[in-house]
């Protein structure tokens, strides 16, 4: 059986993945050109790279189509409803930091919790006529924390595919969901992180889908040792 492992083609996570694998003992080498999708890692037969964008890695490793894939934690959780029962975060990678975090208007001084938020949004109708609107493009981490772990069901999520942060000033939303690494995006925009508003510390991981096929297979343990003892 060939074990496929999903790596980014592109995008921010590319080079320090492939550093991995290779500090890993696994030098991948591209099948063909250089601009080709498929891969083989030297001196392993039986294993074969698939080159795919963050997000379709996500989707690919909850699907079971890859065995492994090396892709953010907050792609994979927001791409699928139960991540821990099908897939294993075999290990965390230490780069590709970013929290997915509730913001909202530095003007809003009273409102600095998710109690707070919850406050707001139980009386938004009565003071505007309409919900709290949420811009994010993480709705399905957006809806487990608000109605989930905070209680809060009152809100309307507008589905933002770029440039979250402007949706306050520009007046499509009240408030965000969305990704921080530095913080100057959030800064630039006015916008302050609520004290217990870190919904997940997200980094590169590497990803197993979970499969009966994989339990004893000496290659997916050989994988998982290979990695942990890169970091
Ligand atoms: N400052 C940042 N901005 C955006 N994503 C970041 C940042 N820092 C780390 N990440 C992480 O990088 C991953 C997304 O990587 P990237 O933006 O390279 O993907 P992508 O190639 O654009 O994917 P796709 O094109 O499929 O959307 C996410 O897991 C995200 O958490
Ligand atoms: O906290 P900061 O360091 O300011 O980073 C956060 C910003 O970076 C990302 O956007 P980016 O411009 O990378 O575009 P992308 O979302 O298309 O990847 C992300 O969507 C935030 O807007």
């Amino acid at each position: 059986m060939t074990i496929t492992i999903a790596l980014p083609s592109k995008g921010r996570m590319k080079d320090e993945a492939s550093a991995i694998f290779e500090r890993a003992g696994m030098k991948i080498t591209a099948v063909g050109n250089d601009r080709s999708y498929r891969g083989r890692v030297e001196g392993w037969d039986g294993v074969e790279i698939a080159f795919l964008s963050a997000s379709e890695i996500a989707r690919e490793i909850g699907s079971g189509a890859v065995d492994f894939g090396v892709t953010g934690e907050d792609l994979v959780r927001e791409g699928l409803a139960d991540a821990d029962a099908r897939v294993e975060f075999s290990a965390r990678l230490g780069f590709g930091h970013a929290d997915v975090v509730v913001a909202v208007p530095e003007v809003w001084y009273d409102v600095d919790t998710m109690a707070d938020l919850g406050d707001v949004a139980a009386d938004f109708r009565a003071r505007h006529g309409r919900r709290l609107a949420i811009a994010t493009k993480y709705w399905r981490l957006t809806q487990q924390f608000f109605s989930g772990s905070h209680g809060i069901q009152l809100y309307r999520i507008v589905e933002s595919l770029g440039a979250t942060e402007g949706a306050p000033a520009s007046g499509s939303a009240d408030i965000i969901v969305d990704i921080t690494s530095t913080g100057s995006t959030l800064k630039a925009n006015h916008l302050k992180i609520l004290s217990d508003g870190v919904i997940l510390r997200s980094e590169a991981c590497l990803v197993r889908a979970r499969k009966a096929s994989h339990d004893g297979n000496a290659v997916v343990d050989r994988i998982v040792a290979a990695v942990r003892g890169a970091l």
